[in-house]
């Protein structure tokens, strides 16, 4: 798919790997998206599973994959955005696409695990998880035009 959404950031990670393992970098506070910190926490999918979708009002969140490979589709809704109405899809892994999501409030999304038996998606968001401050929408719904298969 080839939208894009504005403001929506995806940053290629290093891996620096050698003969012990790696190092596999995340997020630094001196980077450009960094929004301050309020909790951290790892998203487990099974294989072929999609969550979704999903909407924060206020949180910023750091989306990456630690271990497997997540299809990520996010959805513009927002009425003044130049990209209103576009739909982003995403390949993330643990290999060639390792990347770091930069994710503004006000973006749906929802994301699929592609790898056996599941895949990790490792959130950092600027502020303490909070329910009230989420939306969610079955993945079949008359709002946003995209078709999980
Ligand atoms: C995130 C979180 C969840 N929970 C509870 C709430 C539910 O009873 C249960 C499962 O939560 P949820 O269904 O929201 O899990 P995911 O579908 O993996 O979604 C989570 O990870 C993806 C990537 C998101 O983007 C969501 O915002 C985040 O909630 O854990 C807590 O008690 N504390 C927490 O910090």
């Amino acid at each position: 798919m080839m939208d894009k959404i504005h403001d929506l950031l995806c940053v290629p990670l290093k891996q620096i790997i050698d003969e012990r393992g790696a190092v596999y970098q995340y997020l630094k506070s001196t980077g450009d998206t960094f929004r301050g910190f309020g909790e951290a926490y790892y998203s487990k999918v099974n294989t072929n599973v999609v969550k979704g979708w999903k909407f924060h009002k206020e949180i910023h969140q750091h989306f990456c994959v630690p271990f497997g490979r997540i299809k990520l589709i996010a959805y513009d809704c927002r009425i003044d955005s130049p990209s209103y109405g576009a739909i982003q899809e995403i390949i993330i892994d643990d290999r060639e696409n390792y990347q770091m999501i930069s994710m503004r409030p006000e973006i749906w999304y929802s994301f699929q695990a592609l790898s056996e038996p599941f895949a990790l998606l490792a959130n950092i968001i600027n502020k303490p998880h909070d329910p009230a401050e989420s939306l969610n929408l079955p993945l079949d719904n008359k709002e946003i035009p995209y078709v999980w298969k």
